[in-house]
């Protein structure tokens, strides 16, 4: 008598998961998936219909299971420091109307153009910082100078920054030389009074601020008189630019971009200068510099689904399962060394919606991604295996999918495990905000005293430093109040049915609150908690998952 079918999220279940039937076909595949470890080939094969087996093992290699070197690598950052500027303004131009007739014409330099502007946009589709952390610093145009016959400078091209939704931008250092130059210009106007302003006011020579006429000799130059430099001069854009020090969550997608560093003011041409005293000056002002600022920026969200297991589960296999990913599946421990991002395409708009679901802005959700970080090990928390960046990545994630393979042992073993990784890492990560916050806390500095000396980042330093101390990276909801599910993967294996049912029973105790949750956390989530069995190899199981994954999504 075959065994009692058990029930599912769909119902029931297809017929791979009985042992009659996997051992008559399905063995063979299982057999060839782990040939290339050559223990488990023996022990295997030996129990199962070997004889009526005959593969080679890399010659059938299917998408779900691909040959160790059939793979493509995605770059991938989640984290980057930028230096960004905006492009200095053009100088301006010192010139003269030469006719027929006129031999000594006004002045008619042009003014500088000013430079470009750098633009930041959060777009889907995106779900890497990598394009970024390979450029240090992004620099828009600078100005053109300006030219004779009064004609201005061309503006700087502008920079548009791309990130992903989710990314999160917080300002490290900024150097900011209009407020340099505002803040010389008051200290001098203070300073100078009234005695200076008699004398016509007159300035003097300064080679960074002014351009004088080709051909100058020195001695010209000291007789030559300057006037007053006229105050600094910012764009009319500056007053888009985010209130510094810039932290910017970009958790939506944006349909324009947004301005982050306005390009600075050309130089004023000679004709500026002209006075009833002088109509002819030789001197015109050269373009300001670009506003300079250092941005860390950090992917806040990395996926709608983060795929938790230990080393060799099928996590890798799973992805490719659900979508076109291209990830790299070995019989291995460790083949993925980081993170893989795939999008499951729900609506590809050739007919009905694989799943119809709604984002919280009320648009309809068209794909959903998944992150297959690399296997957790024993621990994983105190930097084990690949430890803690992976753990990060887990934080990261809305949902959470734990991948348990049904063919290595007990699944509730496997679960405990990871849960206590998973929260120990939690309660690691709370001490070190506990720590944080303290640290930043403002404490009460009586009036008369000297503030105790600050740590805080300098927001307009003189020079940036080229390698400015990362920020703290940030927090994010804790793991263990994040909607989760287990997927149960490999059911195609013999002797995995009593495995999910032993898993499946503990999930409903779970749920139901007679079992303490594994993460042992008080505010844990445990809404019903799902068991998927699944056999990624042959994509059997996993059309529930989309669905399984917008409900948790919506929670
Ligand atoms: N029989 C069977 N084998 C599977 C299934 N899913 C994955 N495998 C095999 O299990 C092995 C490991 O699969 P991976 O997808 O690389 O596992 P992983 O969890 O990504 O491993 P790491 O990247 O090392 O953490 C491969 O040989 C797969 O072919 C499944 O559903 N059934
Ligand atoms: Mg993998």
């Amino acid at each position: 008598m075959p065994p009692a079918r058990p029930t599912f999220l769909s119902g029931t279940l297809t017929p791979f998961l009985y042992p009659a039937f996997f051992e008559s076909r399905l063995a063979s595949v299982a057999c060839r998936s782990r040939l290339r470890k050559p223990f488990q080939w023996q022990l295997r094969c030996n129990s199962t219909a070997t004889e009526s087996v005959n593969v080679r093992p890399d010659t059938q290699s299917s998408r779900l299971d691909p040959t160790a070197d059939d793979y493509s690598l995605t770059p991938f950052a989640d984290r980057c420091i930028l230096t960004v500027e905006a492009g200095g303004g053009g100088h301006g131009c010192v010139s003269f109307l030469r006719e027929k007739y006129i031999e000594e014409g006004p002045a008619n330099g042009g003014d500088g153009g000013s430079g470009g502007n750098v633009y930041i946009q959060a777009v889907r589709g995106e779900t890497s910082l990598h394009k970024l952390a390979r450029r240090r610093l992004i620099k828009a145009g600078r100005g053109r100078n300006g030219q004779g016959k009064v004609k201005g400078g061309e503006r700087g091209t502008d920079i548009l920054i791309t990130v992903p939704v989710g990314t999160i931008v917080r300002e490290i250092q900024r150097h900011d030389p209009i407020a340099i130059m505002e803040e010389e210009h008051w200290k001098m106007e203070s300073y100078e009074g009234e005695a200076e302003e008699s004398e016509e006011g007159k300035g003097t020579y300064r080679k960074d601020r002014w351009l004088v006429y080709p051909g100058t000799v020195p001695a010209e130059l000291n007789r030559m008189k300057f006037p007053k430099l006229p105050p600094p001069r910012r764009s009319h854009l500056a007053a888009l630019e985010p209130q510094a020090p810039m932290w910017l969550d970009l958790d939506q997608h944006m349909e324009t971009p947004m301005l982050i560093a306005a390009g600075a003011m050309g130089g004023l041409g000679n004709p500026h200068f002209m006075t009833p005293f002088n109509s002819r000056p030789k001197m015109a002002t050269r373009g300001d510099e670009g506003l300079k600022i250092s941005l860390q920026l950090e992917l806040k969200i990395l996926a709608d689904l983060g795929l938790v297991g230990l080393p060799n589960a099928g996590k890798s296999t799973l992805l490719r399962a659900l979508s076109n990913s291209r990830a790299r599946v070995g019989n291995w421990a460790f083949t993925t060394l980081q993170p893989n991002v795939g999008t499951v395409v729900l609506d590809n708009h050739k007919g009905r919606p694989l799943v119809s679901s709604r984002n919280r802005n009320g648009e309809i959700r068209e794909n959903f991604t998944i992150a297959d970080v690399p296997g957790l090990i024993e621990d994983a928390h105190l930097d084990k295996g690949l430890g803690l960046g992976f753990l990060r990545h887990i934080e990261r994630a809305a949902v959470l999918a734990f991948v348990i393979d049904l063919s290595a042992g007990d699944a509730v073993e496997a679960l405990k495990l990871l849960w206590r990784e998973v929260s120990e890492y939690e309660t690691l990560r709370g001490k070190e905000l506990n720590a944080e916050t303290e640290r930043r806390m403002v404490t009460y500095n009586p009036a008369g005293r000297s503030p105790p000396p600050s740590d805080e980042p300098d927001f307009d330093t003189p020079h940036l430093d080229p390698s400015p101390t990362p920020l703290p990276f940030l927090t994010s909801t804790p793991i263990s109040s994040k909607p989760w599910f287990v997927v149960a993967t490999k059911a195609d294996l013999p002797d995995t049915q009593a495995n999910f049912e032993a898993l499946q029973d503990y999930l409903g105790r779970v749920s139901k609150g007679t079992q303490s949750h594994p993460s042992s956390k008080k505010n844990a989530w445990k809404r019903n908690v799902q068991a998927v069995p699944i056999s990624a190899i042959h994509g059997e199981g996993v059309q529930v998952i989309p669905q399984l994954v917008m409900d948790l999504l919506d929670e």
